[in-house]
C-alpha cells in the first residue's frame, strides 16, 4: 500500500496524489464506509497504469463541510475592503466556521486600491482579534509577495463570498492569466461546472492551493452557547469568570464577559455578533 492525498473527487472517482507526475485514479473498497474528502490522505492499492483502490482513511487534522475539504495547513478567508462592502456579522460567521471546523484562518482583503481608510480600519479591528489580517490588491498587487511567500510545502485553502476578487487574486498568487492553465492534469477539466467543489492545484511536491468556491457559514442554531463563545477566540480569552456558571453574557449580573467589553478588552461588534447568534439559537429553541 502507499500513502496519497485525495485532490479531487469526480463522478465517484477519486483522483490521488502520490508524489508523481500523474494522478491515480481510484476508487473505494466496499467496506470503506466513511466520507472521503478532497484533501484526505490515505492508502491505496496500485492496481497498474495509475489506477487504485483506496483502502484506508488516514485521521484528518480538521475539515469544513460546505465546501467539503480536510487536512488544510493554512486558510485565507477574502473580502473586498470595498465592494462588495464587507460585512462584519458575515467575516464573523466566516471565521467562526473555519474555527469549527478546527482551522484558525487568516482574513486577506482584497481591493484595498478601493478604499485604504476602510482596509486599514478592517486590519486593525481583526488583529485586534487576534487574526493575522493581510491587506492586498490583485489590481495593483500590492501585498502578494506576502500571501505568495506562505504557500511554500503547505496546503492553503482560499474561500470568500462572490465578487470579493478571488479568482483575480489567485490568477495573481500563482502568476497563472487563466486558471485553467496549469490545472493538475489534463484529465480533469476545471470548467464552470466544478467551481461549486473544492479544487486542489498542487504548485510543487508539497505545496497545494485549494479554492474553495461557494462556501457556506455553518448552521451555528445547533450550537450550544458555551460553545459559540469558543469559536470566537479574542472572546473566549477574555480570562474573567462569571458570576454563574450558566452565564450567557447577556443580561446577567457579574458577566466577566460584559465586563471586558466595558473595559474595551473584547470589541463591541464582536460581542453583537456574539448575542445575535445566541438569540438565534434561542429562537429555534422558542
Ligand atoms: N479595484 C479592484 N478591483 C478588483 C480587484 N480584484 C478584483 N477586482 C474586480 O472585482 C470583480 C470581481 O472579481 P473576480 O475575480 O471575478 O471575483 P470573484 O470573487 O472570483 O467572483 P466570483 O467569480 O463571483 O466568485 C472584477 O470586476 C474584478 O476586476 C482589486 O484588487 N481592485
Ligand atoms: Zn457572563
Amino acid at each position: 500500500m502507499i500513502k496519497g492525498r485525495v485532490i479531487k473527487n469526480y463522478n465517484g472517482y477519486y483522483y490521488v496524489d502520490i508524489g508523481e507526475h500523474d494522478l491515480v485514479e481510484c476508487r473505494r473498497r466496499g467496506k470503506l464506509k466513511q466520507k472521503i474528502l478532497v484533501g484526505d490522505e490515505l492508502m491505496i492499492t496500485l492496481l497498474g497504469s495509475y489506477k487504485g483502490i483506496i483502502e484506508q482513511l488516514l485521521l484528518r487534522r480538521n475539515s469544513i463541510r460546505r465546501p467539503a475539504v480536510a487536512n488544510i495547513d493554512e486558510m485565507f478567508v477574502i473580502m473586498a475592503a470595498k465592494s462588495p462592502d464587507p460585512n462584519r456579522f458575515l467575516i464573523d460567521k466566516i471565521l467562526m466556521t473555519c474555527e469549527y471546523g478546527g482551522i484558525h484562518p487568516k482574513l486577506c482583503f482584497n481591493k484595498c486600491d478601493l478604499d485604504r481608510a476602510a482596509a486599514e480600519a478592517y486590519h486593525d479591528f481583526y488583529t485586534r482579534c487576534g487574526y493575522e489580517v493581510y491587506l492586498v490588491s490583485a489590481k495593483t498587487g500590492e501585498g502578494i509577495a506576502a500571501i505568495q511567500a506562505l504557500l511554500t510545502h503547505r496546503m492553503t485553502a482560499f474561500s470568500g463570498p462572490s465578487g470579493v476578487g478571488k479568482s483575480s487574486l489567485l490568477s495573481r498568487i500563482l502568476n497563472r492569466d487563466d486558471l485553467s492553465i496549469g490545472s493538475i492534469s489534463n484529465k480533469i477539466q476545471r470548467g464552470r461546472h466544478t467551481t461549486r467543489h473544492s479544487e486542489i492545484m498542487k504548485l510543487d511536491r508539497d505545496t497545494y492551493v485549494v479554492d474553495t468556491p461557494g462556501f457556506s457559514s455553518l448552521d451555528f442554531e445547533h450550537l450550544q452557547p458555551r460553545d459559540v463563545l469558543s469559536l470566537l477566540p479574542d472572546m473566549a480569552s477574555c480570562g474573567g469568570i462569571c458570576r454563574f456558571s450558566s452565564c450567557l453574557h447577556l443580561s446577567e449580573p457579574g458577566c466577566a464577559v460584559k465586563t471586558a467589553v466595558a473595559e474595551g478588552k473584547i470589541q463591541k461588534e464582536r460581542y453583537e455578533t456574539y448575542c445575535k447568534i445566541i438569540s438565534s439559537i434561542a429562537e429555534r429553541k422558542r
